[in-house]
């Protein structure tokens, strides 16, 4: 890149860091677990010997400790059965009072020989953290409140937490997947955004992405989104999370947008430093809504319902 094209990527789009936005999202799941009769308590799953997911789940004990809750992982071997996990899941359902559990967050991606879905699916929906229950996802997609799954919700909480618009805006996400594209969607729609989903069988997709107020991308391919794909002074988030080679042989972490886009957008989510820490911190939040949902509103039912707060 030449000392001009730098000079005017620093110029054009705002960077939305996470940092700033997940301390205030922390804050408040603080706060608001200093409201509680009992001590948010959350049971991380992990299967197998991923060492990304072993690097999340530390990172979500470690963030759960500095914050006063309580946290135990279960670290299982790769060759577990489905009936192993359904089980260990029955269990912490099973595991209420005082010192119960209030969250059961299944770590993804499963080993290969594991159907995730149905694992999900059996983890009780008061419980759903993740927000990924099937009960979680009608209840988001009827504009009901419930627990919404991380990645999407922290996005919200960042767009709040910087004061970007979305109200009336048109929305495009690129990336359908159930953990981001699909919540989003629901999630935006919710407070009023116009919401395209665009995939990977989008044809022309430069076509539809620049047409985007707020263009958001969860497409797990890096730099896929380039300059002439975004229209000048959109607010780009880029949820991506992918680890690139370098000259040196070590692994970096870059998104789903390319870098020059900071030239062309008005505002610019950093990898990593964007999203990524929103998730987490919207994982706490999660717990202790929970928890708050368990103790304090007696939900008798088995949706994970709660107060109008979280309707988003
Ligand atoms: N059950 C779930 N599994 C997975 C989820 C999820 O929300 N629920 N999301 C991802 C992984 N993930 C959390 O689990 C996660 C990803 C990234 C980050 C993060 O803070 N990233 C940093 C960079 C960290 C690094 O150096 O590797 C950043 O972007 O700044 C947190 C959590 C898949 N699985």
């Amino acid at each position: 890149m030449t000392t001009d094209r730098a000079a005017a990527r620093t110029d054009a789009a705002r960077t939305l860091g996470g940092p700033p936005a997940a301390a205030a999202l922390l804050d408040a799941a603080t706060r608001l677990a200093a409201t509680l009769p009992v001590t948010p308590s959350i049971a991380f799953i992990r299967v197998g010997d991923d060492p990304a997911s072993e690097s999340y789940v530390r990172g979500k004990a470690k963030k759960a400790a500095e914050l006063g809750l309580h946290s135990a992982v279960y670290a299982l071997p790769d060759n577990t059965t489905q009936a192993d996990l359904h089980a260990l899941i029955g269990t912490l359902n099973a595991d209420h009072g005082v010192h119960g559990v209030h969250g059961v967050l299944l770590q993804l991606p499963l080993p290969a020989h594991l159907n995730a879905d149905a694992a999900l699916a059996c983890i009780d929906p008061r419980k759903d953290v993740d927000g990924l229950h099937p009960v979680s996802a009608g209840l988001l997609w009827q504009g009901q409140p419930g627990l919404r799954p991380c990645t999407p919700a922290g996005v919200m909480a960042l767009l709040d937490h910087y004061r970007i618009p979305v109200a009336g805006q048109h929305a495009v996400i690129v990336g359908r997947s159930a953990l981001v594209g699909r919540p989003l969607a629901g999630l935006l729609l919710n407070v009023d955004a116009t919401v395209t989903v665009a995939h990977r069988a989008t044809p022309d997709l430069g076509d539809v992405t620049r047409r985007a107020d707020l263009l958001i991308v969860a497409a797990g391919q890096a730099h896929l989104i380039t300059p002439d794909m975004v229209r000048p002074g959109a607010t780009v988030i880029d949820v991506g999370i992918n680890r690139v080679p370098t000259d040196t042989g070590k692994a970096r972490l870059t998104g789903d947008v390319h870098p020059d886009v900071a030239a062309v957008a008005g505002a610019l989510t950093p990898v990593p430093g964007g999203v990524g820490p929103m998730t987490v911190a919207q994982l706490m939040m999660n717990t202790v809504q929970a928890a708050q949902n368990q103790t304090v509103h007696g939900h008798a039912d088995q949706s994970n319902g709660a107060s109008g707060e979280l309707l988003r």
